[in-house]
């Protein structure tokens, strides 16, 4: 939970868009309004890559969403070249193996986050997925882990934010996707909060896509959801 001077830094833009020359439309709509961008796999496998290191390069946050999860030696390695990448922040799955090869692998300052139990995910979900714990002890559990192999951040829907809170004390970032304004449509999220909710929950980061990206003025929303995480 470290200081963040800036409040833009708190809101992460999820361009989850389908080709670089709308990303590239967004963040210039966008403009000083958002300091932080997620790249994810639908932009990543378009060109993406060199996309977020531009960004980088123009003093953007960058934040690599490639949810790796493989054996060991590949998860290290794909690590070690993503740390190339000049971005700020990675995800793998919250896997121990996985997560302590991530570990192994990273540098060049890059933060490795361990996406605990996916925010579009809830009790039925796990248990079709094989899994006998509910949502909320599987995140716990998933947190212990990541704290313990030295993990930078947890990714989690900030409805569970204040449990890892106390899960993962204060140095580890506790990074939330699932966050809709009040008045936005939900999609496939189903452990969702709003911004403010988010805040005074104790979050780092929130995590915002299509709420912005199908929005008719992006700048706005992006001011305002920055705006009530400092109200909250
Ligand atoms: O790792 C993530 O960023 C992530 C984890 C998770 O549990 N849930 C989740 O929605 N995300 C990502 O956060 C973004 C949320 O997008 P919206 O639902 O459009 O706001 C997407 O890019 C997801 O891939």
């Amino acid at each position: 939970m470290p200081d963040i001077a800036d409040p833009r830094d708190r809101l992460i833009v999820a361009l989850d868009l389908p080709d670089v020359a709308a990303a590239e439309r967004l963040v210039e709509r966008i403009g000083d309004a958002a300091t932080f961008y997620k790249i994810g796999y639908r932009l990543g496998y378009a060109g993406g890559l060199a996309f977020a290191e531009r960004l980088a390069r123009q003093g953007k946050k960058t934040f690599l969403d490639l949810k790796l999860h493989d054996i060991g030696n590949t998860v290290e390695e794909g690590v070690r070249s993503a740390s190339g990448l000049g971005a700020t922040f990675l995800t793998v799955h919250a896997y121990p193996q996985t997560m302590r090869a991530a570990v192994k692998g990273r540098g060049n300052g890059l933060k490795i986050l361990a996406v605990t139990v996916l925010t579009s995910y809830d009790d039925a979900d796990a248990t079709e997925a094989g899994y006998a714990l509910p949502v909320t002890e599987l995140v716990a559990q998933r947190s212990a882990q990541a704290r313990d192999i030295g993990i930078d951040g947890i990714v989690c829907s900030a409805v569970e934010a204040e449990a890892v809170r106390r899960v993962v004390g204060t140095e580890c970032l506790i990074v939330t996707p699932g966050i809709r304004p009040a008045d936005a449509a939900l999609g496939d999220q189903k452990r969702v909060m709003t911004p403010g909710q988010a805040r005074a929950a104790g979050i780092d980061h929130v995590v915002v896509g299509r709420p912005i990206t199908g929005a008719d003025d992006p700048r706005r929303i992006a001011e305002r959801i920055v705006a009530e995480m400092e109200g909250a």
